[in-house]
């Protein structure tokens, strides 16, 4: 996905909110967006949602979108269930597909039992659950989150952190805003900075350490795994480094947020573990 000279100002003598902005988001990838209150990070990723149209400029190659809006609204006369099944309708999914993702992760994010509660009565905290599910449903090849985690309790964040690991291990590209700095730190293989109207790359803090690194340091695992015979280790994010040891032995490292993906995926390729260990940033 590519955005060539995106700007948008509200109204036709607005100030401008974002100006000239160019940007590649490669499949497989994780950025991160920060900026100040009002310097229109919500604005850029409406832009990427497709909700919002650029001003000017063009934005070309959008996959399949999921978007977790900062406020998500809940006005609709609906029970979690019957909302989530309309919209993974609304996402191309079979009804039967839909029900059956929209179930388990309620059930991963601890809400299996607010199926039969109107939207209108929702806690905060569950709402912004069922927000974040809509957005995961169809497993989209781009997801866009603003401040998704906000108001969810640890385990449910810990459960989105996973859950953005896999979309990226699966190939998408996925988006963030968050107001929490340690926000999956060491993952997001690129960070922007959205000030004055402009976008600018955030530096790395930690160094050519990681190919393709960006901002942040953070755990990471460090996993001696052997493969099949001549079989290539799975496809992974940039962040993960890999070496290749003669034998069929390969070394991984990668941010703690990817250990468990990681881990399922070379299980499922048939290779054996020989050792998982945590290092410090
Ligand atoms: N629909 C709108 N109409 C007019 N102005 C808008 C609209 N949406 C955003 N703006 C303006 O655009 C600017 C950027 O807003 P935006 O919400 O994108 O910032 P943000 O970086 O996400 O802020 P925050 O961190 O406070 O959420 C602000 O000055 C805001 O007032």
């Amino acid at each position: 996905m590519r955005l060539d000279g995106v700007g948008r100002r509200y109204g036709l003598r607005g100030d401008w909110v974002l100006r000239e902005v160019d940007l590649s988001l490669p499949e497989r990838s994780l950025v991160r967006f920060e900026g100040g209150n009002g310097s229109g990070k919500s604005t850029l990723l409406r832009m990427l949602a497709g909700v919002e149209t650029p001003t000017e400029g063009q934005i070309t190659g959008r996959p399949s979108c999921g978007y977790v809006p900062e406020r998500f609204p809940a006005t609709m006369p609906l029970t979690t269930r019957g909302y989530l099944t309309h919209l993974g309708r609304v996402h191309g999914l079979s009804r039967t597909v839909a029900v059956r993702r929209a179930g388990e992760w309620l059930e991963r994010f601890g809400a299996a039992g607010h199926s039969d509660t109107p939207l209108s009565e929702l806690s905060k905290g569950t709402s912004q659950k069922v927000a974040v599910t809509q957005a995961l449903m169809a497993r989209p090849g781009l997801l866009v989150l603003d401040e998704a985690w906000t108001g969810l309790d640890h385990d449910a964040r810990t459960v989105l952190d996973h859950a953005v690991a896999e979309r990226v291990a699966e190939g998408a590209t996925v988006v963030f805003v968050d107001h929490d700095p340690g926000r999956l730190a060491g993952a997001s293989d690129a960070a922007y900075r959205v000030e004055g109207g402009r976008l600018r790359p955030v530096a790395e803090k930690d160094g050519p350490r990681r190919r393709g690194g960006a901002a942040g340091g953070g755990k990471r695992v460090r996993v001696v795994a052997e493969g099949p015979p001549g079989q290539p280790p799975p496809a992974l994010p940039a962040s993960v480094i890999a070496e290749q040891l003669p034998g069929g032995t390969i070394v991984l490292t990668a941010p703690v947020a990817y250990s468990d993906v990681l881990l399922g995926s070379l299980l499922e390729q048939n290779w054996y573990i020989r050792s998982v260990r945590e290092e410090s940033a």
